[in-house]
């Protein structure tokens, strides 16, 4: 593959004797809508953690956009344009939903050293326009009529759609997602994805865990399996749909799903 704006070569990480991520080696298509599927505990979570710099790998290696980026923390990688949404998402519960997508931005004046009274001018025009940016932001999830509702107070699909907005305060040329659709309804669940093919129209890269095979079929091309801690498929999602090896791998193993 020419140019993928992500690949892993040989990346694993072992939770005591369990590989939980073993010698993954993939590449990511830059423009795409990459699926990440598997069965319950193959290592999907855990991959997306390697990637994003909330785990270290004790192997391998991850460059982004042609930068060696193997361990470094997520709010470099965030900088950087790689973002990431949670499959649970955790906002600040008691914080509105504007203040906690202004709180996405990292290295802001206020956090230096060199202290708020140098800089109170510069502190202040910058909080504007994050303040303004993060209101555009919500504007386009639309949520921008719920902007001063205490986000533990939104449901479970608003908050999704709250993940995704602070993501987008990075200006991300990648984004993970860790089941979008999960435990969303089916209205919010079709704002999102509307609102995820927008972005991907405008040249946003997506990879995409989520259990839903329809989903999958339907929005993810090309499609990556993983089974044990390592990639057991690659190709398009209509090829996932009759690989052997994937039917295998869902039928043995156990799931609630
Ligand atoms: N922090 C941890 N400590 C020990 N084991 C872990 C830890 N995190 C994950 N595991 C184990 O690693 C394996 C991979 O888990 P992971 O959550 O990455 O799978 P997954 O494919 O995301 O599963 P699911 O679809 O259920 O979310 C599982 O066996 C899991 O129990």
């Amino acid at each position: 593959m020419a140019d993928p704006i992500l690949a892993t070569d040989g990346l694993g990480l072992s939770f005591g004797t369990l590989k939980a991520v073993d010698a993954v080696s993939l590449k990511v298509r830059r423009g795409a809508m990459t699926g990440l599927i598997g069965p319950n505990g193959a290592g999907k979570s855990t991959l997306f953690n390697l990637l994003t710099g909330a785990l270290k790998p004790d192997a391998g290696t991850v460059r982004f956009d042609g930068q060696n980026i193997t361990g470094m923390p997520s709010d470099r990688l965030f900088a950087l344009g790689l973002g990431r949404t949670f499959q649970i998402p955790r906002p600040f519960a008691r914080m509105s939903v504007l203040e906690n997508v202004m709180l996405a931005p990292k290295g802001q004046i206020g956090e230096a050293i060199a202290g708020p009274f140098l800089f109170r001018g510069r502190m202040q025009a910058q909080e504007r326009d994050i303040r303004n940016k993060a209101l555009e932001v919500l504007d386009f999830v639309t949520l921008d009529a719920l902007a001063d509702h205490p986000a533990g107070q939104i449901s479970g699909g608003q908050m999704k759609l709250l993940e995704l907005a602070r993501v987008l305060m990075g200006d991300p040329k990648l984004i993970l997602l860790d089941e979008p659709a999960a435990g969303v309804n089916p209205v919010l669940t079709e704002t999102l994805i509307g609102k995820i093919e927008e972005l991907n129209r405008q040249g946003t890269t997506f990879v995409i865990i989520e259990h839903d095979m329809d989903f999958v079929m339907r929005h993810c091309d090309p499609v990556i399996a993983l089974a044990e801690g390592r990639v057991i498929f690659e190709g398009t999602s209509d090829a996932a749909l009759t690989n052997p090896m994937l039917l295998d791998a869902y039928l043995g193993a156990t799931t609630d799903e």
